[in-house]
């Protein structure tokens, strides 16, 4: 709910239509979702790549990175991290506007919040991909050595040890890091937004 009063919104000459038409590609968001260490920036960072080689307009928004500047303000509480994941909803329903592929890269660990994140981006904006790496081999990758650090309990509330994950119930992609290499994710992502015409891989 908005909190302002008085506030029209502002038409523009150009639209979204426009913009995909110029860029030769439609735009969506690729919402990784999944434990920590489970591979979603890996993956992401990859496909933002692979996109850019193929000329196609895409911007990773990282779960850390952004919460050094955006949402510097905003903790791992439960409330916090859904007001995280509803700003990067708005962000990315921008991004959509302006024309590119946004792929995100936050826990999101509540169904309610990615759900509502679904339902501003609307049909076919929102392609949910869960990384279903099992727990106890991002704990063994620990990149970060957060999960040492929770098994301490020098971390409250981390995901998937003190606080919980609920995982996506049908999501459009899941991938298992565990179980496939980087390029086969990749090549599975670029491989749906082709066979969905999102984007084309002729040359
Ligand atoms: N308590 C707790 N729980 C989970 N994660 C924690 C926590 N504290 C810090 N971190 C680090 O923050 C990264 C997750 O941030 P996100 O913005 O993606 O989290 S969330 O979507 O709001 O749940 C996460 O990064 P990733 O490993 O990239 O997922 C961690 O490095
Ligand atoms: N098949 C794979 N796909 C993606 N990452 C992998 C794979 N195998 C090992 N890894 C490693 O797992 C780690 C995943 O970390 P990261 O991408 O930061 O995860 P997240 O963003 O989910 O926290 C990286 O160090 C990456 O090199």
């Amino acid at each position: 709910m908005a909190k302002s009063e008085n506030i029209t919104w502002q038409t523009t000459k150009i639209n979204k239509q426009d913009r995909r038409k110029r860029f030769g590609h439609k735009s969506a968001v690729l919402w990784f979702t999944g434990l920590s260490g489970s591979g979603k920036s890996t993956i992401a960072v990859e496909v933002e790549k692979q996109l850019f080689d193929r000329h196609i307009n895409s911007y990773v928004l990282d779960g850390d990175n952004i919460r050094f500047g955006l949402n510097s303000n905003l903790g791992f509480s439960a409330e916090d991290r859904a007001e995280n994941i509803r700003r990067i909803g708005e962000v990315s329903k921008l991004f959509a506007d302006a024309g590119l592929f946004t792929l995100t890269a936050f826990i999101s660990p509540y169904r309610a919040d990615r759900d509502k994140v679904r339902e501003i981006l609307g049909d076919g904006e929102f392609i949910e991909v869960f990384v279903d790496t099992p727990l106890e081999v991002c704990e063994k990758r620990d990149v970060k050595h957060l999960y040492e650090k929770a098994r301490r309990g020098e971390i409250k509330g981390f995901t998937g040890i003190d606080a919980p994950y609920e995982a996506p119930e049908e999501p459009e992609l899941t991938i298992d890091t565990s179980a496939q290499s980087l390029e086969a994710s990749a090549k599975q992502i670029i491989d749906y937004l082709a066979s969905h015409d999102y984007i084309s891989l002729a040359e």
